[in-house]
């Protein structure tokens, strides 16, 4: 009987599970929408189960389909949460820059009680998020970057030399060394650590950077989860970040603070700007630890993969490999050889050869939003009903050959000109108030990477490596998944 019971439960509730996940997968339908086949219950989250293929791989395909049957937009699932993707460029251009005000959230979780290292700039919602990024605005500013150079220079020679020892043992996983400088780099402008990557590739720092970055599949369904329902998620203090990782930070910015406050040290980084806000009392010791960790959530992969992926293209084209060498050693020749940061910006071809990357290689795919209010998109018979989603599909607008004539070759003179280049078709920062903050500071970091490797070594494909390129399928930036070895020839 007891077994009977259960049983008749058990149906009850298979049933209704069902029956709440077809109803809500029909609202697309039901909108006049086109959509994509959902499957129960992770709606068209398939990218994370289908290893095959990446997030990079998945949106390019899905954007050239869609363009292909002549449709505008696109209605989705993440579960039963509904995601609305736009084709059309005005209406893009709407949702992130004119009508900013209906999707300023990203809808990300985060949960500052009980791990304020998750409420960073890029997690933020609502006043928060406005109130954070006004006052982290003027960190950004070029005089406040050009001040933080001498700190990229002052770890390129040991790059350079690291380099240039892992090179005599045979190919470079060159991916690595970039991220180690990026870590020290990084670790030094937002920490004020001394990082010494280079002596100690497993050190402390760098095995939390990757933790910290790398989450697994279970902390992944738990970041979903928090997506999906952020209050249930806070209410059972859900955390998706370690708490070794959280630990290792939130002391690591305590010690920071109080070491400079005792010893009334001040240096010219990213940390002091910081605790001088917090000495302003316009932030928190949290809002500190948070805002310090955002380097390495925002910086790290992006920096370091838009290098690794530049420096790939530049093997597949000898040709505007030597000519951005020349252009390198002739720039750096007025100065007696030395790279400054007035020097780096008489880089024109530089420019182009890593805008013309980000194109190919955009380490963030896609752009989300988070409908804040019902949205009637212009032109289009349609609301975007509060609580969607909205994902602007970068890497397809950026492969269109309606904006980027032959998309597949690598073509920095597309940049040459930025006439060329038509309004909302070309994001790899983002667009609208809610762009990359960091921009400037990032493509800093990635210019002179390139400039000191180029200056000091020719590079080319390892034996029997053609690409193209593979990506990891569970990630959601742009990361390989392989090991890119370079040869490195010294010059
Ligand atoms: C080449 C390097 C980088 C690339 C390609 C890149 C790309 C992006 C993209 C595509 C976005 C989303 C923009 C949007 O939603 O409209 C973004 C946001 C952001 N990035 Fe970067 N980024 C880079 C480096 C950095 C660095 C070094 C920082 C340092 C702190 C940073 C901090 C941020 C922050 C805080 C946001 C969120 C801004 C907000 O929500 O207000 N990024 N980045």
């Amino acid at each position: 009987m007891v077994f009977l019971t259960l049983l008749v439960f058990l149906s009850l509730f298979v049933i209704t599970f069902l029956a709440y996940f077809k109803w809500s997968f029909t609202y697309w339908k039901r909108k006049g929408v086109p959509y994509l086949e959902p499957t129960i219950p992770t709606g068209n989250l398939r990218v994370n189960f289908k290893t095959s293929e990446s997030q990079f791989d998945y949106w390019r395909r899905v954007y050239k389909e869609t363009k292909a049957k002549g449709l505008k937009h696109l209605g989705l699932y993440m579960f039963t949460n509904l995601q609305y993707v736009p084709f059309d460029i005005e209406v893009i251009h709407n949702i992130l820059y004119k009508d900013f005000n209906y999707f300023d959230d990203r809808g990300l979780y985060y949960n500052e009680k009980d791990n304020p290292l998750t409420a960073h700039l890029v997690a933020l919602n609502g006043k928060k998020w406005n109130n954070t990024r006004k006052k982290l605005t003027p960190v950004f500013t070029s005089k406040k970057i050009k001040m933080i150079f001498n700190i990229i220079r002052a770890n390129t020679d040991q790059f350079i030399d690291y380099v240039g020892d892992r090179c005599k043992e045979g190919p470079v996983d060159i991916s690595k060394a970039i991220g180690l400088l990026v870590i020290n780099v990084t670790g030094s402008s937002a920490f004020g650590l001394d990082c010494n990557t280079f002596k100690d590739a497993s050190s402390e720092i760098a095995k939390n950077v990757r933790n910290a970055i790398v989450i697994s599949k279970f902390e992944f369904f738990k970041m979903i989860f928090g997506i999906q329902s952020p209050r249930i998620a806070q209410f059972l203090r859900l955390d998706y970040m370690s708490k070794d990782v959280s630990n290792f930070f939130s002391t690591l910015v305590k010690d920071t603070v109080n070491y400079r406050k005792t010893n009334q040290v001040s240096r010219d980084d990213f940390m002091q700007m910081l605790i001088n806000l917090m000495d302003s009392n316009e932030f928190t010791l949290e809002d500190v630890m948070a805002q310090a960790f955002l380097f390495f959530v925002a910086g790290f992969e992006t920096m370091t993969h838009t290098t690794a992926f530049t420096l790939y293209e530049l093997c597949r084209n000898v040709d505007i490999q030597s000519k951005l060498r020349e252009e390198v050693c002739q720039v750096l020749s007025k100065n007696n050889g030395e790279i400054t940061y007035e020097n780096l910006g008489e880089m024109q071809y530089m420019d182009e050869v890593i805008s013309e990357a980000l194109r190919m290689y955009p380490t963030i795919p896609i752009i989300t939003r988070k409908c804040v209010k019902d949205y009637k998109v212009p032109k289009l018979d349609i609301v975007i009903e509060k609580d969607t989603f909205v994902v602007i599909p970068t890497v397809g607008l950026h492969y269109d050959p309606e904006y980027f004539h032959n998309p597949n070759t690598f073509d920095p003179s597309r940049f040459s000109d930025e006439n060329n280049i038509k309004p909302t078709t070309y994001l790899p920062f983002g667009s609208g108030p809610r762009n990359c903050i960091g921009k400037r500071f990032g493509l800093l970091v990635v210019k002179s990477v390139l400039a000191v490797l180029l200056k000091n070594y020719e590079f080319s494909l390892v034996d029997g490596f053609k690409g193209p390129l593979k990506f990891n399928a569970t990630h959601i930036t742009l990361t390989l998944d392989e090991t890119l070895w370079l040869n490195v020839k010294k010059l």
